[in-house]
């Protein structure tokens, strides 16, 4: 953190004018993200709020070397391939000083849909109300032929939802398919994950994580697939329902299917995630399995979700950003 200047100790929140950066401690935010990203986080409420609270967001110049941008107390990424994860790497060990959210490596853990729920398993979450699963998956990545005998093979029960294997912020990497019967899958082009359908009343949570902070939603999803509807054949493309803007928290909904998780559930499942995967930044889908009260299935893990769909963001996200910093001073010791 910069300090242009005295603090002056009138500065309340509130008080500080959107000009008046040069009286107070100016935390810089550097961020490269792509056009859509930025116009869906960067929105005019949110930089407004930051700057009165003495945060400024510069964009960061791709073409240009990032050692000699800035300085900045923060970086905020989320751009694909190698090249830029090298470039993150090598910024990191030259600057220590500068919080970059977040590693690449732990990053490139959610773009393959099977590494990205590996950790949850393992979780310890005795204790907190609930249990929480993932539903059994397997991994196509060739030979489309092979698949109805492979579907037979590890047991998986009909229907299916197909995914595409990697996450890469396209379109394409978010189409979904419902499988009705192991044989049309065949027309599906690998990689791809094939997920058991777990009936969940057609309502989804997004628990968004920010460092420490956590928010959940309601979000429509999927309806449950009757027993009739078993007998159905084919593949059907769906769309992205949950990413829909339109939360589900004012629905009226069947008290039981609108529940949200327990508390201590979401707090653990958060801290245990935080730290397996090293982010500090992403969120979580979790269904809740139709007909139980407290058996949720994890279905989907984001970095950095569209947190302008997040309630109360520009709070949240503004004081975490502060708070990084602050700690970082602490850490400092005293000359
Ligand atoms: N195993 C499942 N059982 C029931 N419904 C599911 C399952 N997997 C996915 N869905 C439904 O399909 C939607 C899309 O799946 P998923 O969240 O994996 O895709 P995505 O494209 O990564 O989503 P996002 O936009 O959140 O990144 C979910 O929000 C949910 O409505
Ligand atoms: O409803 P959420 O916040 O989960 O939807 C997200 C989605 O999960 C992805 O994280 C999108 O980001 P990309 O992977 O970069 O496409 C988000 O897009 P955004 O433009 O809104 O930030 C979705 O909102
Ligand atoms: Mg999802
Ligand atoms: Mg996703």
């Amino acid at each position: 953190m910069r300090l242009n200047g005295e603090i002056s100790h009138k500065e309340e929140e509130g008080e500080k004018e959107n000009g008046n950066l040069e009286a107070q401690k100016v935390v810089v935010v550097g961020y490269a993200l792509t056009s859509k990203k930025k116009k869906s986080f960067l929105q005019p409420k949110f930089e407004v709020l930051a700057r009165k609270k003495g945060i400024i967001f510069i964009a960061i110049d791709l073409n240009k070397p990032l050692s000699d941008q800035g300085p900045f107390d923060v970086v905020l990424h989320k751009m694909s391939g190698k090249e830029w994860c090298e470039v993150i790497e090598d910024y990191k060990q030259k600057h220590p000083e500068v919080t970059v959210l977040d590693p690449p490596d732990a990053i490139q853990h959610l773009h393959n849909r099977q590494s990205m729920l590996q950790n949850v398993p393992d979780l310890d979450l005795s204790d907190c109300h609930g249990k929480v699963y993932v539903p059994r998956q397997m991994v196509i990545t060739k030979d489309p032929s092979s698949i109805p005998d492979e579907v037979s093979e590890a047991g998986l029960k009909l229907p299916l939802v197909a995914k595409p294997l990697l996450v890469d912020g396209t379109a394409k990497s978010h189409e979904m398919f419902l499988a009705y019967d192991r044989f049309s899958l065949s027309k599906l082009e690998p990689p791809l994950v094939l997920q058991e359908f777990v009936n969940h009343g057609g309502v989804l949570f997004k628990i968004y994580i920010v460092g420490e902070a956590i928010k959940v939603v309601r979000r429509f999803s999927l309806p449950n697939v009757s027993k009739s509807e078993l007998a159905n054949v084919g593949v059907h493309s769906f769309p992205r329902v949950s990413s829909a803007t339109e939360s589900a928290d004012d629905a009226d909904l069947d008290p039981g299917i609108a529940e949200l998780p327990p508390q201590p559930l979401l707090e653990r499942l958060a801290r245990e995630l935080r730290s397996r995967l090293g982010l500090r930044l992403f969120n979580i889908d979790m269904i809740r399995e139709h007909g139980t009260r407290d058996v949720f299935y994890v279905i989907d893990i984001n970095y950095f979700p569209g947190y302008g769909k997040m309630p109360d963001y520009e709070h949240i996200f503004t004081d975490f950003l502060l708070s990084l910093v602050q700690s970082k001073h602490k850490k400092r010791p005293e000359t």
